[in-house]
């Protein structure tokens, strides 16, 4: 309540023994004062001069400027400063004089207090607190109405006339009957009621009883809303069944789980993280989580604010790696997620490298076909030191100069592809274009469209715009044809037409489109055959013979076996992403005596194949295909041998084979062999074979 201080009138000028009658006067009639405090030097109280004081010296015809000693009176009843609102209040009740002196604790005038004073301070705090009432009535989410004695409305808050839906100006002096009329009967009997549910307004309702000013009982009631009431009760609720799943979930994680909070304590942990660092639920949850699973760092995330996965670890011989994952809210980490996968990370690991291997495979191979567009082969890229490869070479440099068409021709995988290559782009052509079209993989019906094009509409349908054939594209450049024995006879009479006249016509078209277009045409076919069956035409195969060569097979060709596997591994270790650094004796061996039906490209999938499985960092026998390894191991390498004798065994049997295969004839034997004639004679005299 308010304190004395705040209630009394100051006093400004000082009173004393000495003061006049007439200057007392002045003092009394400035102020509106019944009394006046008079103090001594050190302003302590002596006594008061009140009205009858005044009265007594008129009537005692004092002259005016007598001082007022003798009239004061010493007998004063005084209010200490520091008394309470309620001493002050029982003082003005039972007093029956209408000024107070208010002293200090050493009886030094404070002021005065007279009943006016008190009337005014408390009509203010009336007035303040039913401020305070109406800002927090107008606030409140509670609906609030009163009645007077005849259930009249005298005041509604500004909630219950929107719960209501009627103004406050229409509820005023309302009949509670009227705007309420179910609580009508519980009013009469009760002059409280208990909270009842009004599902009309969706509130719950309170009345209680008030006594007003003329003794009379009216009531307030109290609304409460229940519609938000509900909708709190439902999300609390929905979060409890949440964060049932939510530990459900983590209750049967496969994997090891913990969730922190914003402080980074352990929330929840599931009970496969527990098994695994041998921990007991009660003894972690809500300890900092870096304190008890340092191993998960999980502190990081809270900076870093993004997840992150961690290397493999190890714990009792367990290899494990953690995932932190931050929660975020509005852009605040409010929590993290732990997670430790370590179940089967084995395999996982295992896979994992496979599929590495594989992207690595999968980005070396799509580098090469980017640079398909080209012609991407010079000579430098065909491995050989054989003679006769060598030769093959030389001619064809020269052969590139020319105009000529050339029929490269061996079997599949030698490298005719390789060859047609470094043919164009040693040749004056080497600026245009190397077109490839594999006559074999293009469909009959559109094999003519794929290397004529075809005008704007020659077909009906959606692909109604035109195309550009091989041979337009290649104008200027060269056109390979691979696998050209499988062209139709249909197709070989236009392809000759064009040869010989170096222009076409499109599908669909009647210009006549001039080409300067260089063939190289390859196959593995005998188109000598072909022709005599009449399935090849004879004079297309005269035109496309122009000059010829032949790529022999890897087997007549031992020599370049070693030098490819060499050239390949360095290849292959940058594709496959591996360091394999060589190959064992045995599967050398293996591999130099073998027949090579694919060729080159037979031995590059081979050594692909080996590379991928090889774990020592050399190939080894067991990583070569068992077709290879079963024949050969039973025919020719006796596996009980050192290694060494090993070698020898493989190198007699390559020896052999071509001496086999050339009929003894040596210097045919050591050009497939790959080496000297006069070597040929020493390693037959080493191994005693005629
Ligand atoms: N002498 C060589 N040096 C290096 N790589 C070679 C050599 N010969 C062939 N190759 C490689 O072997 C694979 C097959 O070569 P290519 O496609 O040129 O053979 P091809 O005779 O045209 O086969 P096909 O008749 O099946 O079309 C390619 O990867 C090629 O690079």
């Amino acid at each position: 309540m308010i304190p004395l201080k705040d209630m009394i009138t100051p006093v400004q000028d000082s009173t004393t023994i000495h003061t006049s009658l007439k200057e007392a006067l002045e003092i009394m009639k400035q102020n509106g004062w019944n009394l006046l405090p008079v103090t001594d030097e050190g302003d302590k109280l002596v006594g008061v001069f009140t009205r009858s004081s005044l009265y007594r010296m008129i009537m005692d015809k004092r002259d005016l400027e007598t001082s007022i000693e003798e009239y004061i009176k010493k007998k004063v009843s005084t209010l200490p400063i520091t008394a309470t609102y309620e001493e002050v209040e029982g003082i003005v009740r039972t007093s029956r004089v209408g000024t107070g002196v208010v002293v200090d604790h050493g009886e030094r005038v404070m002021g005065l207090f007279t009943k006016t004073d008190m009337v005014l301070s408390l009509l203010k705090a009336t007035n303040t607190l039913k401020e305070q009432l109406e800002t927090v009535l107008t606030h409140s989410t509670i609906g609030v109405m009163m009645t007077d004695e005849f259930e009249r409305v005298i005041y509604s808050n500004e909630r219950v006339c929107k719960m209501l839906g009627i103004s406050t100006s229409e509820l005023h002096s309302a009949e509670l009957l009227t705007v309420l009329p179910e609580i009508g009967q519980a009013i009469k009997h009760t002059d409280t009621i208990q909270p009842i549910k009004l599902d009309r307004l969706k509130a719950v309702l309170t009345m209680i009883s008030y006594q007003n000013e003329r003794n009379r009982v009216g009531h307030i009631f109290l609304f409460q809303d229940l519609s938000e009431v509900e909708s709190i009760a439902q999300e609390l609720e929905s979060v409890k069944s949440l964060k049932l799943s939510l530990q459900t979930a983590i209750d049967h994680a496969y994997d090891g789980i913990m969730m922190t909070d914003e402080k980074q304590c352990i929330q929840m942990v599931s009970p496969s993280l527990l098994e695994l660092f041998q921990m007991e639920q009660k003894n972690i949850l809500f300890k900092k989580a870096d304190n008890v699973f340092p191993q998960f760092q999980l502190s990081k995330v809270y900076e870093s604010e993004t997840a992150e996965v961690s290397d493999f670890k190890e714990i009792n011989g367990i290899k494990y790696i953690v995932h932190r994952i931050p929660i975020l809210q509005d852009g605040k980490v409010v929590g993290a997620i732990g997670k430790i996968m370590y179940r089967q990370l084995n395999e996982v690991s295992e896979l994992f490298k496979k599929l590495q291997k594989a992207e690595n495979k999968a980005n070396y191979y799509h580098s090469q076909y980017q640079k398909a567009e080209s012609a991407k082969f010079t000579w430098d890229h065909i491995i050989s030191k054989d003679p006769y490869m060598e030769k093959l070479k030389k001619s064809a440099v020269k052969a590139a100069k020319g105009r000529s068409t050339i029929l490269i021709r061996g079997e599949s995988g030698t490298g005719k592809e390789l060859f047609a290559h470094a043919v164009h782009n040693s040749s004056a052509r080497k600026e245009g274009k190397f077109v490839v079209v594999n006559c074999a993989a293009i469909p009959e019906d559109l094999l003519e469209s794929e290397f004529f094009g075809y005008e704007d509409g020659a077909f009906t349908g959606a692909r109604n715009k035109g195309k550009v054939g091989k041979f337009d594209l290649a104008n200027g450049g060269t056109l390979f044809l691979d696998e050209i024995g499988d062209m139709s006879l249909n197709l070989q009479a236009k392809l000759l037409r064009v040869l010989q006249e170096r222009e076409f016509y499109r599908v669909g078209g009647t210009k006549r489109i001039q080409v300067d277009v260089r063939i190289i045409a390859a196959t593995n076919r005998n188109l000598e055959e072909m022709v005599k069956e009449g399935t090849f035409r004879e004079d297309l195969y005269y035109r496309l013979n122009v000059i010829s060569f032949h790529i022999p097979p890897l087997r007549d060709r031992v020599g370049d076996i070693h030098l490819l596997i060499g050239k390949m591994l360095t290849e292959l270790n940058a594709a496959l992403n591996t360091s394999i650094t060589g190959m064992e004796p045995q599967a050398s061996a293996i591999l130099e005596t073998y027949q090579w039906p694919g060729n080159v490209r037979e031995l590059r999938n081979v050594l692909e194949r080996a590379m991928t499985f090889a774990e020592h960092g050399r190939v080894q026998l067991e990583d070569l295909p068992e077709y290879m390894v079963g024949v050969r191991r039973e025919k020719y390498i006796p596996t009980y041998l050192p290694e060494e004798k090993m070698a020898e065994s493989a190198e007699r049997n390559a020896i052999e084979n071509a001496l086999e295969k050339t009929k003894g004839n040596k210097a045919k034997a050591a050009r497939i062999l790959g080496i000297s004639r006069s070597g040929l004679y020493e390693k037959i005299k080493k191994y005693q074979l005629i």
